[in-house]
This record gives structure tokens, sequence and C-alpha cells, in this order.
């Protein structure tokens, strides 16, 4: 596996900052390399706080956005539209301010699109709209860079730990009984979010020190209570999705003072 990168950054403005302005070089760096680029975005506070700051940077349009691929990787199954879904909070913070390619943005379908509210068959028509996008070299095209934000149990886009869509191997998987709301959710697999060039895991606060500690330190499988962290959490029973992702070239992790663990 290429190489881990942890950043720690002072506080949450900072973190959030950083994270904008890498996410702009580094989009700005692959069409400078092949022409285009993709990120694929992810659900959350956190990562809705980056989207507004990519937004409002002086130096955005060092990106082409017309040539730049948009994809999600996980989206709650609501209406279109409704406000709780990742594609309206993305929209709203920063995609309705860029001069996109619609053909280029690909949200995931919603619980009113043409499948209904079947979210088996929605998460299969967005496998079938990714296979389309990567042609015949293979089930997924090119990410450069994925964004996730991370859960307090330890869990990235719609990945949870103890439930069966850690061991999804299809690229795209429905999620029902999903412990944070809404229970109904489409996600990338653990297997097609390990495609991506560069993954970038972003978590801010003291909520989130134990999922972070126990992902950063060791396989993401509990540790026994007596090594619990300082914050006492010991971690769920299995592997946790937040240790097992990462990306083909590079995984960045970009933590604020309070999300990184104390010792190491
Ligand atoms: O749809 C979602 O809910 C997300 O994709 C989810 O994986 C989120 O990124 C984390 O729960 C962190 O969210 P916060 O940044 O709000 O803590």
């Amino acid at each position: 596996m290429a190489g881990v990168r942890r950043n720690v950054l002072g506080d949450r403005d900072e973190l959030v900052r950083v994270v904008a302005a890498r996410l702009v070089e580094t989009l700005a760096g692959a069409q400078a390399a092949r022409g285009a680029a993709s990120v694929v975005l992810t659900g959350g506070r956190v990562a809705a706080d980056v989207y507004r700051t990519v937004r409002d940077l002086s130096d955005r349009d060092r990106v082409d956005w017309s040539r730049v691929d948009v994809w999600w990787g996980d989206e709650r199954f609501l209406p279109a539209g409704h406000p709780d879904r990742n594609e309206t909070q993305a929209r709203a913070a920063l995609l309705d301010a860029l001069p996109l390619d619609p053909a280029r943005v690909h949200p995931m379908p919603a619980d009113d699109g043409p499948d209904g509210p079947d979210p088996q068959a929605a998460a299969q028509r967005y496998g079938q709209a990714l296979a389309v996008a990567a042609g015949p070299d293979g089930d997924l095209p090119r990410f450069d860079v994925l964004l996730l934000g991370v859960g307090e149990d330890g869990h990235v886009a719609s990945v949870f730990p103890g439930h069966p869509v850690t061991g999804a191997t299809e690229p795209v998987a429905a999620v029902r009984d999903s412990p944070k709301p809404p229970p109904v959710r489409i996600t990338l697999t653990l297997p097609a979010i390990n495609t991506a060039g560069e993954v970038w895991l972003v978590a801010a606060g003291a909520d989130k020190a134990g999922a972070v500690r126990l992902a950063l330190t060791e396989s993401g499988t509990a540790a026994p209570p007596a090594d619990a962290g300082p914050d006492g959490w010991a971690g769920p029973a299995g592997p946790l999705p937040a240790a097992a992702v990462h990306g083909v070239d590079r995984t960045r992790w970009f933590l604020d003072a309070e999300a990184a663990p104390s010792t190491g």
C-alpha cells in the first residue's frame, strides 16, 4: 500500500482551509498531468465546510471546473432536492457556484428517481453509470481524490462498522438500517473506495478522537477494553471502515488537534 500521510492542524478552521486549498491544488495538478480531474464527494459537516471554503477561495479557478468529473461516495436515499441529501448540500455549498459541465456531475439516485424507493436498483444504476464512465478498462473510472468524513463510530461514506455493507464486494451497495439517519443509503463499498488515487479522511473534534486513534494505530479490529484510549472508547467489534480505506497512490488524514490521537 502506498504512503499514509497525517496532517494535524491547529483547529477546525485551519483544517478546512488546508483541505480546501489542497483540493484545488490536486485537481489543478491532475488536469495539468492528464487534461481532466475527478473528485468523489462525501457528506457531513466538515465536508460542507470544505466545500464552502473552496467556493470562496480566490484561486479556485486554477481548476478548469468544466473538466472535473464529480461523483459521490455515498448518499442519503431521500427525494431529489431534500435538504439532507449530500447532493443538495454539496450543490448549495459549492457546485452551484462553479462552471461545471452538467454531464460530468454524477449524483447518486434519489428515492423518487427512475427506480423509485428501491435502493438496490438505485445502487445498481449508479454502478452502471460508473462502469460506463470507466469504459472498457474496468468497473470504475479513475478517481483522483476521494473525500471521506469519519464518523464517531469509525464509519466512512455509508460503510458502518458491524454492518453487512463492510463485506460488500460490488462497487456500489444499498444500505438499510444505517445507524446514522436516514436509515436508507447508497454507498461506494470499501473495494471501490480503495481504487481511488488519493483517499482523504477529514475529521475534526474530540468526538472523533477514539475512532481516529483506532484507525491510525492498528488494523481497526477492536482493542480489548483494557486498551481503551484516554477517551475510554475501545472501538466496535470488527473491522473499522476508517482503518480499511486507502488510496492507490496516497492516503491522507487531515485532522484538527482535537481529533488527532493524543499519543503517537
Ligand atoms: O452521508 C454521510 O452522513 C456521510 O457521508 C458520512 O460518512 C459523514 O462524512 C461522516 O458521518 C462525518 O460527518 P461529520 O463531518 O458531520 O461528522
